[in-house]
């Protein structure tokens, strides 16, 4: 594997060649690899007849004339337009897209679940999705849904795609493995992966069942936050960002793919597999991310920042500073904050908190919001520590203390989340969630009591 600096500044080019050799480090850089040796055409995209007799072929993730593109050039055995049938359209009846506003659905509230207890029946990636809610609109491109899945079994000789938007991965349990166009991710909960708006893949289970979060995001992709005054290093850094190498199949087989757009389900028959780019080069492309990697900073003198200091990702919309989304990570890090109150504080935001628990004790929420769970406090509904955290936190001594073995996180939207009907119903929504904060009591008694 070579690497070297380009005068573009912040790219990197990161280049390949030969068998399956993992993956590549670094966020949006111009990669380049090839499963073949000599796959990839030098110095141009296009050439007048590719090498191994591969058809050229862009995927454009961004406008052409986007101040920094992002597109990838893939050499293919076959091109992608080359299915067999006209779209037909196929219900995937648990999959939801924005807008989803249900008038007997009523998404205001604080709302929290337990796990989704794994199925019995047969679920693949696209069966066992569950939007659990919908910001937004899909059609105009802005906005996110959130979901979880449950995954029994690997998905033969059938393919995905979406163009509704890139699917950020969260697993909780289980392992799989995304075999996509331009290589394959294998993915383990404390890790993340991206799959970028248009890319074809496959989803196998290599350890099941397998449960996890989704934010599918409907807006621009998500890319790393402005560092502002914590400077170039911590929180996510670039090189652990990992970019599968060149991986291909040469299959014939009766196949079908489907592919999500605006919301709905369209299935198309093909003969081969579609994964059958041998050589890529670009910047749009997946990746995966192992959150132990992810540096946290945060107070080291006294009060409890804004979680914004966690984010891991942002995927901004239009107005400068509010994301369409931020992925935001509560994880293992040191309390020694002086003379504070240590947890998050009471509050309402603008914003919808959506979290989730991948493993461990979340501070404010010491009962309840178990592994598996999530839970939802919308634009401006107030919500904090409950009863147990508060008098903790008020009442334990100052000193230096790990918050271990926890790993939480946020999916952060300017837009409210509207519930579908299954999180309303199906779903295992806590009733009696609110009564975390029925127990703090009145303790004003107009004495300024002891400081
Ligand atoms: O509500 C939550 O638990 C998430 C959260 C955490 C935090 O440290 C500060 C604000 C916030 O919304
Ligand atoms: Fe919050």
């Amino acid at each position: 594997m070579t690497s070297q600096t380009l005068p573009a500044g912040m790219i990197r080019a990161v280049s390949t060649t030969g068998p399956h050799q993992g993956y590549m480090p670094g966020f949006g850089n111009d990669f380049e690899t090839e499963a073949l040796p000599g796959a990839l055409p030098q110095g141009q995209n296009s050439p007048q007849k590719c090498a191994y007799g591969l058809y050229a072929e862009q995927l454009s993730g961004s406008a052409f004339t986007k101040p920094h593109p992002e597109r990838t050039w893939c050499y293919r055995i076959r091109p992608s337009v080359k299915h067999t049938t006209r779209f037909e359209k196929i219900d995937v009846p648990l999959w939801k897209s924005a807008p989803h506003i249900l008038p007997d659905v009523i998404s205001l509230g604080q709302y929290r679940w337990d796990p989704i207890p794994h199925a019995a029946e047969d679920l693949t990636w696209i069966t066992g999705m569950r939007t659990v809610t919908t910001a937004g609109d899909v059609n105009t491109q802005t906005g996110m849904a959130s979901h979880i899945y449950l995954v029994t079994r690997s998905m033969e000789d059938e393919y995905f795609y979406s163009a509704d938007g890139e699917i950020l991965v969260v697993p909780q349990e289980g392992r799989l493995r995304f075999c996509t166009e331009l290589g394959i991710i294998d993915l383990e909960p404390k890790e993340i992966a991206i799959l970028p708006r248009g890319l074809v893949y496959r989803v196998e289970v290599l350890e099941g069942p397998a449960r996890g979060f989704v934010c599918e995001n409907y807006g621009v992709p998500f890319t790393l936050p402005n560092r502002g005054p914590i400077g170039a290093n911590c929180m996510a850094n670039p090189r652990d960002f990992k970019t599968p190498v060149a991986a291909f199949e040469d299959r014939d087989a009766p196949s079908s793919v489907v592919m999500k757009w605006c919301g709905q389900f369209h299935r198309t028959r093909i003969g081969h597999s579609p994964l059958d780019v041998v050589a890529w080069h670009g910047n749009y492309a997946p990746w995966k991310y192992d959150l132990r990697t992810y540096s946290p900073v945060g107070a080291i003198l006294f009060d409890h920042p804004d979680p914004s200091i966690f984010t891991v990702l942002t995927a901004p919309s239009g107005l400068e500073g509010t994301a369409n989304i931020d992925f935001v990570l509560f994880r293992e890090r040191w309390l020694v904050a002086e003379h504070s109150f240590r947890p998050p504080w009471y509050h309402k935001n603008v914003m919808s908190e959506l979290m989730g628990n991948i493993y461990g004790i979340y501070d404010a929420k010491p009962k309840g919001f178990v592994p598996g769970g999530m839970s939802l406090h919308n634009c401006m509904l107030p919500h904090g520590p409950d009863r147990n955290a508060f008098e903790g936190a008020s009442n334990g001594e100052l000193k230096p203390e790990k918050l271990d073995e926890t790993m939480s996180f946020m999916f952060e939207t300017r837009f409210p989340q509207h519930l579908t009907e299954w999180a309303a119903t199906s779903a295992p929504l806590q009733d009696d969630y609110i009564d975390c904060w029925d127990s703090l009591d009145k303790k004003f008694d107009g004495t300024p009591g002891e400081k």
